[in-house]
């Protein structure tokens, strides 16, 4: 695991961003698996600016998301289709029938995850996978005490999760109590994986990742230790605030 320190998210997003377009330019049909929430917004707005003034091609470029909120209409304002279309898809040429996220109301949601990952499989596979992390250690919706085999799988959100994630919605309430994530079996797969840092918020997370301890599904990044291509970028904020904590806690 390659573990890069810059300065601010800004950074951060930009060193993202041109990752994404060098694989972009070297592989025009490459397979982006991406993230939500607000780590990777930053990359997203530089890889559209960077398509308006440099015309970077998406047209071949096929899209598979992480993950999807139990029970939200793809045009919900709050699902991650929305995200997605809001952040990114709306700036930048992939065709629609090229994006894919889990159906978060598919009638059958096991059946969804089985075929999201066929999906995968027919796609190729991942290319780079663009993954966030939560407090918890958790990538995608996978929370602790996930097997680090799962498959794409229904997951119960941990309380923390949602309480993170009320931000975006009016209140904690309205967050669903599941979602449809990739799982940690089906993220190892990918080809690379880019991992994004940023924020003294993340200082636990961030301080066992620095510690490089031994995969514990207790803390589903640490997965990430056993895959040969894996890219962390952390900002100099996550990464003190880390260093502060190992400092407390010895
Ligand atoms: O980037 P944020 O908003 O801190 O979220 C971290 C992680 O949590 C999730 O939003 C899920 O809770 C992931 O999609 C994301 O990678």
């Amino acid at each position: 695991m390659k573990i890069l320190t810059v300065a601010d998210q800004e950074e951060m997003s930009r060193r993202a961003a041109e990752m994404i377009i060098d694989l972009v330019r070297l592989k025009p049909s490459a397979v982006l698996g991406l993230a939500t929430g607000g780590t990777p917004e930053g990359t997203y707005r530089l890889l559209a600016l960077d398509h308006r003034k440099n015309g970077t091609d998406y047209r071949e470029v096929r899209t598979v998301n992480l993950d999807e909120y139990a029970g939200l209409k793809p045009e919900d304002p709050n699902s991650y289709h929305t995200y997605m279309e809001t952040h990114f898809f709306q700036y930048v040429n992939i065709p629609s029938e090229q994006h894919f996220l889990p159906d978060g109301t598919a009638a059958s949601l096991n059946e969804e995850c089985e075929d999201y990952d066929r999906l995968i499989d027919n796609l190729g596979g991942v290319d780079l996978q663009l993954l966030g992390i939560g407090r918890n250690g958790h990538i995608g919706f996978n929370e602790p005490g996930t097997a680090f085999n799962a498959g794409t799988h229904v997951v119960k959100l941990s309380e923390s999760t949602r309480q993170a994630n009320a931000r975006f919605f009016g209140s904690v309430q309205e967050v669903p109590e599941r979602a449809i994530t990739m799982g940690i079996g089906t993220i190892l797969k990918s080809r690379a994986i880019l991992l994004l840092v940023s924020g003294p918020s993340k200082a636990e997370a961030m301080s066992r990742l620095l510690a490089g301890s031994e995969p514990d599904s207790n803390f589903p990044a640490s997965a990430l230790i056993s895959h040969p291509n894996v890219t962390v970028i952390a900002d100099a904020a996550a990464i003190s605030a880390a260093k502060r904590k190992v400092g407390s806690d010895a």
